[in-house]
């Protein structure tokens, strides 16, 4: 069991995946996950949320040892997804007694995912600002619809000041794994989040009236120290404002023509004074890195060899990836690659136009199976143009 505490009254009682091999089946997860529960043990006892099915095992024995004896009073349901919910049916037949707290939205999807008799006798729903008295702790409740999910809602519990904030804040990373929080929890946002901008930044409105002392998501680590850090962070990502000055140049090379063009092209952005200009291989890096990077930075160079009419299909599934999560308010530069008939940038250009307030360089490259002079010198003035 983690013995990781919250407080006196506010225990840990999730667990670590470190054998899953993709998150949502398509997000790596070199450091593991971690499934986030709490408990807060008070006059009345409150869970808050379960973990995934692969972790039933290990819940239920650390729910049983937080609970030393005692039954729940409640189940707060943050979320239906599975790796939170998937623990549901066990904890309505294991306390008969408890009631499950949830959003009206969550009590009518719950059906779609158990089968729980008496489901109206055993669930309370809560409102926007509604609060549930545990004794000496309040739970009050904060509807969050598609801070993921439809149905979510974060709760801030009054006397401790703790935010159980769903899966905002989250990360990827086992809770036992030392590793930096913000790449992480970037990767996280954007890729699971990051189509919610307008959503997060409402949701961060409501709750900025209160003085949260202690962030509990539903994945990663508990936050106690520079909260306003972590909610700064926040702030900026679901603006889709760009986070650092830098260039990403993200290419797709079927034979590597396209590769060496986009490495000369690093090499000139940096003797042009760009501080800080990541390459990525869109065939073999992480997807969800290149999707992190693309909205970290404020700028970005796309070099794609032509394929089959159109582009490299690792180019176009990145794009793909932008554009379901709203990319948006970042300047774009392109280069094209082809041995007969080049097309990659017209296909590329014709996503791009489709995001809004996207400035897109005039200056484009075109090689013609290997980059040449003629080429070089258009790439720096798609330089210029990109830093300029
Ligand atoms: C399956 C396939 C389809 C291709 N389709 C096109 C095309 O439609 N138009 C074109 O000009 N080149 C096309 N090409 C050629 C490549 O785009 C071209 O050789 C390019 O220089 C490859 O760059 P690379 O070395 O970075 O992979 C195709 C190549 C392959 C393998």
């Amino acid at each position: 069991m983690s013995k990781l505490t919250i407080s006196d009254a506010v225990k840990y009682i999730g667990a670590d995946d470190k054998t899953l091999d993709l998150f949502e089946s398509q997000y790596s997860i070199p450091n593991g996950v971690s499934y986030n529960s709490y408990v807060i043990l008070d006059e009345k006892i409150a869970v808050m949320d379960t973990v995934d099915s692969r972790k039933t095992e290990e819940w239920k024995e650390n729910l049983q040892e937080a609970l030393a004896g005692r039954a729940p009073d409640y189940l707060v349901i943050s979320h239906l997804e599975p790796d939170h919910a998937a623990n549901i049916q066990h904890f309505v037949e294991m306390y008969p007694q408890a009631m499950l707290v949830a959003s009206a939205k969550a009590v009518s999807m719950l059906p779609q995912f158990f089968d729980i008799s008496n489901l109206k006798d055993r669930t309370l729903v809560v409102k926007e600002g509604e609060t549930l008295s545990l004794g000496s702790h309040t739970l009050q409740f904060f509807m969050a619809p598609m801070v993921h999910w439809p149905e979510v809602m974060v709760e801030y519990e009054q006397s401790e000041k703790i935010l159980f904030s769903a899966d905002g804040f989250g990360k990827f990373g086992a809770l036992d794994v030392e590793e930096d929080w913000t790449c992480e929890a970037r990767r996280y946002y954007f890729n699971i989040v990051g189509k919610y901008g307008a959503q997060v930044q409402g949701l961060l409105k409501k709750l900025s009236s209160l003085e949260v002392r202690t962030i509990c998501p539903l994945h990663g680590p508990v936050l106690t120290e520079n909260i306003e850090y972590y909610i700064g962070k926040y702030l900026t990502w679901s603006s889709y404002e760009p986070e650092d000055d830098g260039v990403l140049v993200a290419y797709a090379s079927i034979h590597g023509n396209t590769k060496h063009a986009a490495e000369k092209m690093k090499d000139i952005l940096e003797a042009k004074g760009a501080e800080k200009v990541v390459l990525t291989d869109l065939s073999r890096d992480d997807m969800a890195e290149a999707v992190e990077d693309a909205f970290r930075y404020d700028k970005v160079i796309l070099a794609a060899a032509s394929y089959d009419g159109g582009v490299f299909p690792c180019m176009e599934s990145f794009l793909l990836n932008l554009s379901h999560k709203n990319y948006q308010k970042r300047k774009i530069g392109l280069m094209e690659n082809g041995s007969w008939a080049p097309c990659a940038g017209r296909v590329m250009k014709g996503v791009i136009e489709g995001m809004k307030n996207i400035g897109l360089c005039e200056n484009m490259v075109t090689i013609k199976s290997v980059m040449n002079e003629e080429n070089i010198k258009e790439m720096e003035m798609l330089a210029e143009e990109i830093l300029g």
